[in-house]
């Protein structure tokens, strides 16, 4: 039998059996001096190498019936799309425990995590009031029909502005396919949404005595809770699997209909291991199994907008708010020739007061975290910087009270170095370091000064690292005892606020002129699904975006609301440059010591895929090797090389012929590399 391993080699290992063993069955055996977990993928009636040198399989694991062939095939496409070792895709896609070899031998193992997981009792599902459904309005009703009167396969994209309803349109698309007794995966990017949701799926979904048995799965999980939820799936019992990216690898026997909510996020792509996106597996693997895919966003990618456009996905469209509410007012705060309070225009903070006044909630939006983006000497020059890394280190505030006194930090945002901040200047010895910029920390507390009497909370992968601490202080905001709320990214997207009325973006500026060619487009779908946070039941909804840079495209388009003119502008352009979505890319990026030998590799590796395009016949671009941006990271050197074509099977078959000849360009060259398929950032 042919068996894949989580080691980063190519291929499969050959090992033999006295009794026969099915495909998908995992096995453990012995690799080297150790013993590994694999997945039997082939059992060829002729083995490969002579029977005698071939190693036995120490122990068939059937404590679960084989994976399933829809999720070997998707595990394969996957590892032959992202060009990794199947191996390496398949086990890393399984809980943990399903895959370690203590989990199954040893003095703990009993008998098995299987059957340790089944003997807990399950925890009850807490009950969950029935929230009232709204009654559909004419365009949700029209969305629901077209999807539920979908036949086998086909991708829909849903473009409903912000509060439009999308989520009301997924629960009733769902609930014919539940009473079929299908099952439907929910995807969504990020585990702060999965509350609010799972609330909504749970008291709405189902039949009104027997509500739908739903598992959650994200990589918050303990170990033990995501073994779970992944077995309720794979058993078929749960209906619905409510998950961030990894839950796309889970075996679903009755797996009915897919929803990608928010489709545009950057979460649904894995930044290390196997760089899928989980979006683009969901449409891959609701071809495969017949059934239909709903893509929903208010700022759908311009991958998926080409699509729609080109009759590949079907676009359904909400135009309207679902509440008897209009979108927002914009107000462009030109910042050039004001002068601002600590970064804030007074345009912004008397509406702030009034805000408050009326007791409505109000969002300022800053994707910046920590106090101030960096220290600085104010008779020197001298700024704060990471002794590992080419970028500054960002001062914070140290956990604790606020208020005078409390202790600050450096902090290397890219390889974590941490460090006091010094007592004096360490090049001229002047004690004048000041902060520059501002962080939300620093916005927090400016906020405090100005409205003394207001409840104000941070929301930040700071003020969220303690588990569970994000759901808490959402639910405070949600509850009403919250009245400015302060945050990163985090808070911009999905959170349906009952009682914000303005939102403030500051320094959306410093993304303008980012060099990555989908900057405008991140920015513009940033600053739309912020500004749709408000307004969303009260009237009156305001943002408010101070700029240097009003007459700028982005900023023009988000005005007027205009997600479709923004759309055919970008994709005009980058069909005239040739850019994805008319174009695909790869991009190798490679880590050395010394930066010249990062490059000195991705040179070799360019000649190289040169010659095999040549031979292959394939029309590949091959940019120059060029370091990153912040080229080094942790004292390692990083450096890319960009592969593009017009013709995607030409790029995956010179990939394919590239990667296994890459050991011979690394020869004699101390270097790490990786590659990525369809890179999101370049
Ligand atoms: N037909 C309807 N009538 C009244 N209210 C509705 C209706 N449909 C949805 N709603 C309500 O409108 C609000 C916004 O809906 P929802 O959060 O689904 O918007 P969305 O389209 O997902 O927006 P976003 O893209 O900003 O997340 C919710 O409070 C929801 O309960
Ligand atoms: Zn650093």
């Amino acid at each position: 039998m042919r068996v894949a391993l989580d080691v980063p080699l190519p291929g499969l290992f050959d090992y033999r059996s006295d009794c026969p063993v099915a495909v998908g069955t995992r096995v453990i055996v012995p690799f080297g001096r150790r013993r590994m977990v694999g997945v039997v993928v082939e059992t060829p009636a002729v083995p490969a190498l002579a029977e005698a040198s071939i190693k036995a399989v120490e122990q068939v694991l059937d404590d679960l019936p084989p994976l399933p062939a829809d999720w070997l095939a998707l595990a394969g496409f996957a590892a032959q799309y992202y060009q990794r070792p199947l191996g390496e895709v398949m086990l890393p896609a399984l809980p943990a425990s399903l895959r370690k070899v203590s989990a199954y031998q040893g003095p703990r193992s009993a008998g098995g995590p299987v059957q340790r997981s089944d003997k807990r009792r399950p925890a009850a599902p807490h009950a969950v009031a029935a929230e009232p459904a709204p009654g559909l309005n004419a365009q949700q009703a029209e969305a629901v029909h077209a999807i539920t009167a979908i036949q086998g396969h086909r991708t829909v994209l849903l473009h409903g502005v912000t509060g439009s309803g999308k989520t009301e349109v997924y629960l009733h698309a769902a609930q014919p396919v539940l009473q079929r007794g299908g099952q439907v995966l929910f995807l969504v990017p990020e585990i702060n949404l999965t509350p609010q949701l799972e609330q909504s799926l749970r008291s709405r979904l189902g039949w009104p005595d027997a509500p739908a048995a739903l598992a959650v799965l994200h990589s918050g999980l303990a170990e033990g809770e995501r073994l779970r939820a992944w077995l309720a799936a794979q058993r078929g019992q749960a209906q619905v699997l409510l998950g961030t990216r990894l839950s796309i690898f889970t075996p679903l026997p009755r797996l009915g209909l897919i929803i990608v909510d928010e489709e545009h996020d950057a979460s649904y792509k894995q930044q290390d291991g196997l760089r899928y996106s989980a979006r683009d597996l969901a449409v891959w693997l609701g071809r495969d199994r017949g059934i239909p895919v709903v893509l929903g966003s208010a700022t759908p990618s311009l991958e998926s907008w080409y699509h729609a456009e080109r009759g590949h996905y079907l676009k359904l469209t909400l135009s309207q708010r679902a509440r008897q509410v209009e979108l927002p007012a914009i107000r462009l705060v030109d910042t050039r020739r004001l002068a601002l309070q600590q970064g804030f225009s007074p345009q912004l903070l008397e509406a702030l007061g009034a805000r408050l006044e009326r007791g409505e909630q109000s969002l300022i939006f800053l994707n910046r975290r920590g106090y101030a983006p960096v220290l600085s000497c104010a008779s020197c020059g001298w700024v704060s910087q990471c002794p590992r890394c080419s970028a500054y280190t960002v001062l914070h505030r140290a956990a604790g009270r606020m208020g005078a006194g409390h202790r600050q930090r450096l902090h290397c945002h890219h390889c974590g170095y941490q460090a006091p901040v010094p007592a004096a200047c360490p090049d001229c010895g002047d004690q004048d370091l000041r902060p520059m910029g501002r962080g939300t920390q620093r916005v927090e507390e400016h906020l405090a000064e100005f409205f003394p009497q207001a409840r104000i909370a941070r929301i930040d992968a700071d003020s969220t690292r303690r588990k569970g601490s994000a759901a808490q202080l959402f639910a405070q905001v949600h509850a009403g005892q919250v009245d400015i709320l302060v945050g990163t990214q985090m808070v911009a997207k999905g959170h349906d606020f009952t009682n914000l009325g303005l939102v403030g973006v500051l320094n959306a500026d410093a993304m303008l002129f980012a060099h990555d060619f989908r900057a405008p487009e991140r920015l513009f779908a940033q600053l739309m699904q912020v500004a749709g946070r408000a307004g969303r039941h009260v009237r009156g909804g305001e943002v408010i975006v101070q700029t240097d840079y009003p007459e700028q495209a982005v900023y023009q388009a988000l005005l007027r609301h205009d997600y479709t003119g923004f759309a055919q502008y970008s994709l005009a352009e980058r069909e005239s440059i040739g850019l994805p979505p008319y174009a695909y890319q790869a991009l190798l990026t490679a880590e050395a010591r010394e930066l010249a030998v990062a490059l000195e590799f991705l040179g070799r590796a360019r000649t190289l895929l040169q010659e095999l395009a040549a031979e292959c016949g394939a029309a590949l671009s091959l940019y120059d090797p060029i370091p990153l941006r912040v080229v080094r990271v942790a004292n390692i050197e990083r450096a890319q090389l960009l592969v593009e074509s017009r013709h995607r099977p030409s790029l995956q078959a010179s990939l394919a012929r590239w990667m296994p000849r890459l050991p011979d360009a690394a020869d004699g060259l101390r270097v790490r590399y990786q590659l990525e398929v369809d890179p999101l950032e370049i």
